[in-house]
């Protein structure tokens, strides 16, 4: 670990002496409380922490009989005192004396966890005076005088460092490590810094106008903070400098809340295109595999016969050249049979599954560098999630695109309406169609996709390079359906269909010229309907 450009502060302490908890997550406090107290530290505490500690036969004062000021105001104010602050931020043998003046005791260990603010707010029914009241004042006020005066002080703000400062305190006799001193404080300006960021987030959409959808508004700041996970060996290129960052409590079923397996570190492309692999697969109710590569899917199967190797077998069989190093993701437990299929047929970098069985394991053990990673079982995403992106000078923010179209919400726009088996492939290909770059073209049959074409300048040339797709796979297009994530301006992209023997589409509507397009697919028998909903992907 490094400072850049300053050294880090070794001054020597003093035996700890006194310390003060005051903590509204009460996990493990007693414990830590009476490890103190054996060690001959004197406890200060607030009023529900001193309760809790006195209760369990501790040795602990109350903070109001050590500053002789009563708590006020339904405990607005507890610790804003003197003899708190200027027990936490005197500099020990330099502000000696002026303690003394003013009687203020050294208080070498502050232990504070702050009011649960983002837990208060996430009640879509919080008050505004809820949320008020759950503004915590006197602790990061602490946690900020400690985190600064940690060359003499430690701070704790986490029951999981519990134990760390213990086995400090035991290793130094009763001297907490100053390394650990100031990894402790920067965590603690952390913590503040991410409260506060969610206060001025919560408060700052109550400032911003309400728009005509009746959506909560964007707050006026940007601030989410998010905690490195790991330093990546590089970013999209080796000249890049990367890192992972991840939410304080991923949701399940996220690539943040997965665990590898086995296999090499993942690399930033890696997490990229297995997070795109994750979100298409997650579309499907139906046992679904999912093949990425460069962030756009190669492949998709949907289980004929149940099993997940079925799954799989469909997919690869879309783009097998395209699905060599690619990433695997599937919305079913991996199993034996279908992990075998993979390692026997393909070069894989990552797979990743809900969950792995003992012998998909065992299987995958055999290609030790591929990363095999469980994400468990749930969305991966909560409610309110945003896409953000970075463009020079500022950042773009939406809400993800998670708008769904079922067979109810699609107005046939053709002469002929598509016949069942049509309708169900038209549905899966616009799940697709959702996950691919825009312009975005799937042609489908029978829950596979017989041709993707992705991320094209024309919506012309994504269709053609489906139809390439699926001849070198051997996949036969007349037949299938299509899918385009927008409208299509002109009627060549049907004409071009008709002739590969499309007989249904799926495509949002809106162009200037829907009408001259509906004619070309009555023109040719097609089916053709219309979501209203587009999926531009860029
Ligand atoms: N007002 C104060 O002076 C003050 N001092 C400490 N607190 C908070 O009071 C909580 C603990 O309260 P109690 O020990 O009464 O359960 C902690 O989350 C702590 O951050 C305060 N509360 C809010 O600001």
């Amino acid at each position: 670990m490094s400072s850049p450009g300053s050294s880090r502060p070794t001054t020597a302490s003093r035996p700890l002496a006194r310390a003060l908890i005051s903590v509204s997550d009460k996990r493990g406090v007693v414990d830590f409380a009476r490890a103190l107290e054996a060690r001959g530290i004197e406890l200060l505490s607030t009023g529900g922490t001193h309760r809790l500690l006195a209760d369990a036969g501790i040795a602990v004062t109350e903070v109001s009989r050590h500053t002789g000021f009563p708590e006020i105001m339904d405990g607005r104010v507890k610790t804003l005192h003197p003899r708190i602050h200027g027990g936490i931020l005197g500099r020990r043998g330099q502000d000696d004396e002026v303690m003394a003046e003013h009687d203020i005791a050294p208080i070498d260990l502050v232990v504070v966890n702050l009011y649960p603010f983002e837990e208060t707010v996430a009640d879509p029914d919080c008050s505004l005076n809820e949320a008020i009241e759950n503004i915590d004042i006197g602790g990061p006020t602490m946690v900020r005088a400690c985190a600064k005066n940690n060359a003499y002080t430690t701070v704790v703000v986490n029951p999981d460092d519990y134990d760390r400062v213990l086995a400090s305190l035991e290793e130094s006799k009763g001297i907490v490590d100053p390394e650990l001193r100031f990894d402790l404080a920067v965590k603690a300006f952390e913590h503040t810094a991410g409260y506060d960021s969610a206060i001025a987030t919560w408060l700052g959409r109550l400032v911003e106008k309400r728009g005509d959808d009746g959506r909560a508004p964007l707050p006026r700041t940007w601030s989410t903070q998010y905690h490195k996970r790991s330093q990546l060996r590089y970013g999209e290129n080796p000249h890049q400098q990367a890192a992972f960052y991840t939410e304080r409590d991923p949701a399940a079923g996220s690539l943040a809340a997965a665990e590898q397996l086995q296999g090499k570190a993942l690399s930033y492309n890696n997490l990229a295109d297995t997070d795109a692999a994750l979100a298409c697969v997650r579309a499907f109710d139906d046992t679904a595999c999912v093949i990425v590569k460069h962030a756009n899917p190669c492949g998709v199967g949907i289980s004929r016969d149940g099993t997940l190797k079925s799954a799989y077998e469909l997919a690869f069989a879309t783009d097998s050249e395209s699905a060599f190093g690619g990433i695997i993701a599937f919305n079913r437990e991996l199993d034996g049979d279908t992990a075998r299929a993979i390692v026997a047929r393909q070069f894989v970098e990552v797979i990743i599954s809900p969950r792995i069985s003992a012998e998909a394991r065992e299987a995958v053990s055999a290609k030790k560098n591929v990363r095999l990673l469980a994400c468990g079982e749930g969305s991966g995403e909560r409610d309110g999630g945003f896409d953000l992106k970075r463009v020079s000078g500022g950042l773009l923010v939406q809400s993800r695109d998670d708008g769904m179209v079922g067979a109810d919400d699609l107005r046939v726009m053709t002469r002929r309406a598509p016949s069942e088996q049509e309708l169900a492939d038209l549905l899966f290909a616009w799940k697709v169609a959702r996950f691919v770059k825009s312009n975005a073209i799937v042609y489908a049959r029978d829950g596979q996709t017989v041709g993707v074409g992705a991320g094209q300048m024309s919506r012309v040339n994504s269709a053609r390079i489906a139809a390439i797709k699926a001849e070198q796979a051997g996949l036969e297009v007349s037949g299938s359906v299509m899918a385009s994530d927008a409208f299509f301006p002109f009627r060549d992209g049907i004409d071009n269909a008709a002739a590969a023997g499309i007989r249904a589409v799926i495509q949002p509507g809106g162009s200037m010229r829907d009408e001259e397009v509906i004619a070309a697919a009555d023109e040719a028998d097609i089916a053709m309907v219309f979501t209203g909903m587009r999926h531009f992907r860029h």
